[in-house]
């Protein structure tokens, strides 16, 4: 019998972190792998797999997002249920979002093994950003396996008393996407970039910033078109309507700003590598970034890829427009960060960690 292991995602993040993992582990002898489409973000999660050429093989349903409460206890029901009924001898999850700890206590209330992708983050507060610092640190008492991609991740890990022979240092999967991306040497073109000589790349989406806070981003960028009449912007909105009415109502009508649906995977990458700038409250793109040479402001209070910044490659910025203005004026007249390799002294790795997590998540399997 094979061994089966089971995936959850749940999120567009976490389906471009794991697609490397998921192609490895089937290419594994002696594994299944059950792909299921947690239920959180349900539409995003087929389309994002779909464009990376992959499906689901489990998909029970949209869950209702009346509370985070509410979302967990769902998805939880809904992972536990997969795995029981598919007979799953291991659980993956991946980062932070509520499908990755739910999938941690669902792996937990059937005893099975749970593998986290991307474990060991942490910022200096315990619950922010809010839910997702909560949200890891809970899951790592709960991991067997800890894919660490940093070795400060790995630190962090053995800090909070994990054993050592449990932390697999493996790199950032998201970069084995981005390096199959930027080897592929094809040009993308970007139809709806403004003509402007140089355009900055805007996304925002972290929950601590609905309301005001994107009401300050938003106020700055303004303010920073204004000063620099040679800079155009593009945001892919999120579709979160909390989030995108609110930028819409700020940013939609100005000649330079192009508003425009989430991009698929590719296009945005290509819009990132072409950004003379990116503004951004992402996690992912503050580990993108540094491989394409382009510098990001981080519109957060903390951040958990403190690598980026000690690289000169991102900047921690706080929600004043003044400061965002400021901090933004300055990378615009610096030269652009150097592009980091694809090579394992990199922070985020040399983009093959998916091969890694596969192979030890094989090796355990036949070895408990
Ligand atoms: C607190 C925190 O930092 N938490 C993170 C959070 O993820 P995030 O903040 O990185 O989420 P997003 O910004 O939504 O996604 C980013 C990805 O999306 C691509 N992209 C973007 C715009 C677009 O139009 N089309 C795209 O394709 C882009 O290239 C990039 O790869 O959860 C993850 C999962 O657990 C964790 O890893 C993670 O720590």
């Amino acid at each position: 019998m094979p061994h089966r292991v089971l995936i959850a995602a749940g999120t567009r993040p976490e389906c471009l972190k794991l697609a490397s993992v998921v192609r490895a582990l089937r290419a594994q002898e002696g594994l299944q792998t059950l792909l299921l489409n947690s239920g959180q973000h349900q539409a995003m999660v087929e389309r994002t797999f779909a464009q990376l050429g992959l499906a689901c093989d489990l998909a029970p349903g949209q869950i209702s997002a009346a509370s985070l409460s509410h979302a967990l206890s769902a998805l939880r029901a809904q992972i536990r249920q997969a795995a029981k009924a598919h007979g799953a001898d291991l659980v993956v999850s991946q980062g932070d979002t509520s499908t990755a700890y739910a999938a941690a206590l669902a792996a937990r209330d059937l005893g099975l093994p749970l593998a986290h992708v991307e474990a060991g983050l942490r910022t200096s507060h315990p619950y922010r950003p809010f839910p997702e610092e909560l949200f890891r640190r809970r899951i790592a008492p709960i991991a067997r396996l800890h894919f660490a991609p940093t070795q400060q991740a790995a630190a962090n890990l053995r800090g909070e008393g994990v054993a050592d022979e449990r932390i697999h240092r493996v790199g950032n999967s998201v970069i084995d996407l981005l390096r199959e991306e930027v080897e592929r040497r094809e040009p993308t073109p970007l139809p709806f970039l403004p003509a402007t000589r140089e355009h900055i790349a805007l996304t925002l989406h972290r929950r601590e910033n609905y309301g005001r806070g994107l009401d300050l981003v938003c106020a700055a960028v303004l303010e920073l078109l204004q000063q620099h009449a040679e800079l155009g912007l593009v945001c892919p909105v999120h579709p979160n309507p909390a989030v995108g009415s609110r930028i819409r109502r700020h940013l939609a009508g100005h000649a330079r700003i192009a508003l425009v649906e989430p991009l698929d995977y590719r296009l945005f990458i290509a819009l990132l590598a072409r950004a003379r700038l990116a503004i951004t409250d992402s996690g992912g793109i503050q580990e993108e970034a540094p491989y394409l040479g382009t510098p990001v402001l981080v519109v957060r209070e903390n951040t958990e890829r403190p690598e980026s910044v000690a690289l000169g490659a991102a900047t921690l910025v706080p929600l004043k427009p003044e400061r965002i203005v400021a901090e933004a004026d300055r990378l615009l007249r610096a030269a652009p960060p150097a592009r980091l390799a694809f090579a394992p002294e990199s922070p985020y790795g040399d983009g093959r960690s998916g091969e890694r997590i596969a192979a030890t998540i094989a090796r355990f399997l036949q070895n408990p």
